[in-house]
């Protein structure tokens, strides 16, 4: 299979990531309303929001199993937990990491792609737009803290980081691998 074929690597936490997802942080849930609407999304849960009043500084655990694919509710639920910190006079950073093993994001869901409709396709790419934009035009300092595997869409969304840490293991990939798909992301 394609995904299989792709890459495959792995590896362990770094005491740095450990310390990130420390639970002394207090915990802030982001509210799916506004573009959940737009989009007929779910409630928020795929994201475990960690906000340090005293620092300013939040922590967005990645936890949509098995390994952050990027799919059109979940690339909703990111927009919306950036505007929601973006609104807060109080935040002033963002650290984006992954609560799965191994794996910062595989980057998009394949599956969005796959026999879906055009109009689906669509909005999916939007999406994918919408969340590189944010991150990149954010006023928020964003650090992506890359503790594990990135490829494609993963790297993109580390790329629109102003920072980047990587674990250093060798088994972890990170680049622009979609061509090796059959895949050119679409003009924006
Ligand atoms: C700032 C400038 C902007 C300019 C824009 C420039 C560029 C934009 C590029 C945007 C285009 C992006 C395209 C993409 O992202 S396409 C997706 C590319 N991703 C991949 O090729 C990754 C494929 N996956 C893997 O390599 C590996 O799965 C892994 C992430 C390294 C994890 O490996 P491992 O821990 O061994 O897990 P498994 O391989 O066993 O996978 C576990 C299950 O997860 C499913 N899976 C994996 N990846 C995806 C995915 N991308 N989408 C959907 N599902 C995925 C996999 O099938 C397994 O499922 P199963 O257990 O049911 O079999």
């Amino acid at each position: 299979m394609a995904l299989r074929a792709a890459l495959r690597k792995s590896c362990a936490l770094t005491g740095l990531f450990c310390q990130l997802s420390s639970s002394r942080h207090g915990r802030v849930c982001a509210s799916p309303v506004l573009v959940a609407q737009q989009r007929n999304s779910s409630t928020a849960q795929n994201i475990k929001l960690d906000f340090d009043q005293s620092t300013g500084v939040a922590v967005m655990h990645m936890q949509c199993p098995p390994v952050n694919a990027l799919s059109l509710e979940f690339l909703t639920e990111i927009c919306i937990t950036v505007e929601k910190l973006e609104m807060d006079k109080s935040c002033r950073g963002l650290i984006i990491t992954s609560s799965q093993p191994k794996v910062f994001s595989a980057g998009l869901d394949l599956l969005e792609m796959y026999e879906t409709s055009t109009e689906h396709r669509g909005e999916f790419w939007r999406a994918v737009q919408e969340m590189w934009l944010k991150l990149y035009s954010s006023k928020l300092v964003t650090i992506a803290a890359i503790n594990g595997s990135s490829p494609a869409g993963g790297c993109l969304m580390a790329m629109t980081c102003d920072y980047r840490i990587m674990a250093d293991n060798p088994r972890y990939g990170i680049g622009l691998n979609e061509t090796q798909l059959g895949m050119v992301a679409p003009f924006w």
